[in-house]
């Protein structure tokens, strides 16, 4: 295995040299009591661009996005946001910057599905105010493009999985933040809505925004995505394009299973 410093040499800055980092990761490493989850990774979020975060089960990859957010501590390194350290935001900053999908969210109450969606617009509107009808039409419209509008107003604990990441999705597009923080936002969608979803999010990287996505599916990375970080038990492997980073080797390693990429009209797939 080559080493990460040379996989990292393929970074953003040479590529989109004008474009200035949302957010950066200066040397960070998380871990959990005495086991290291990764350490030194040193990488940017530009506008413009997509990350994928891939590894196996219980490797860290929702702790990372949890630094991320600014909701969690690494225990090395520094979070920048814009110009300043990620730290040194109030909640409410952040969420005006930063949109998160969560991994799996249950309703606490009873909330309608257009209800949680306006709450994605909470950050940018003076406190205690209530949603205009210009904020209902745009949460409608996000709704309607994540295809869950008729949804609108039924009570979210009653939506499938689906249907629930879909609108927490609608949230995300709604709040019109720059950086859009993605865990597994495919996990319970059907090939054509993880399609979808996945369109939804490179329009917003086309339009000027960026996301960090946590992704099982290997094959959708090749095809959704400009940047990606493997981490393995214990360590990252690399970071950087995901025809570079993605090799067979380091593949396997991460996951501990042979792994090999084929290619298949014109398409990168993974075989186990
Ligand atoms: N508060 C905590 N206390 C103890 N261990 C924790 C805590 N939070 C996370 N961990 C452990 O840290 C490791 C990484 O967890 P994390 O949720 O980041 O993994 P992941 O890569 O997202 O996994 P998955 O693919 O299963 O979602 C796991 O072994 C988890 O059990």
């Amino acid at each position: 295995m080559a080493g990460v410093a040379s996989r990292c040499g393929v970074g953003m800055s040479q590529q989109k040299r004008e474009l200035p980092a949302l957010l950066r990761l200066d040397d960070v490493g998380a871990s959990v009591g005495k086991r290291t989850l990764f350490e030194r990774v040193s990488l940017s979020v530009e506008a413009g661009v997509a990350w994928a975060v891939v590894g196996p089960n219980g490797v860290g990859k929702t702790t990372l996005m949890r630094i991320l957010a600014g909701v969690r501590t690494a225990e090395q390194g520094q979070v920048w946001l814009h110009a300043r350290r990620l730290s040194e935001y109030t909640r409410r900053e952040v969420a005006r910057e930063v949109a998160v999908v969560p991994q799996s969210s249950s309703p606490v109450f009873e909330f309608s599905a257009l209800e949680l969606v306006l709450m994605g617009l909470h950050a940018s509107r003076p406190r205690f105010s209530l949603p205009s009808s210009e904020d209902r039409q745009r949460a409608l419209k996000a709704l309607a493009r994540l295809e869950v509008e008729e949804l609108a107003n039924r009570p979210v604990s009653s939506l499938s999985g689906g249907e629930r990441q879909r609108v927490v999705m609608a949230r995300a597009l709604v709040a019109d933040a720059p950086l859009w923080l993605l865990d597994e936002p495919t996990a319970n969608l059907d090939l054509r809505h993880q399609l979808g979803l996945l369109e939804v999010m490179r329009q917003h990287v086309e339009g000027g925004g960026a996301a960090v996505a946590v992704l099982h599916d290997l094959n959708l990375v090749h095809r959704y995505f400009d940047r990606v970080l493997l981490l393995a038990p214990g360590r990252a492997l690399g970071w950087g394009r995901p025809d570079d980073v993605l090799n067979d080797e380091d593949v396997s390693e991460a996951f501990e299973l042979p792994m090999r990429r084929v290619e298949v009209e014109g398409r990168q797939v993974w075989l186990a």
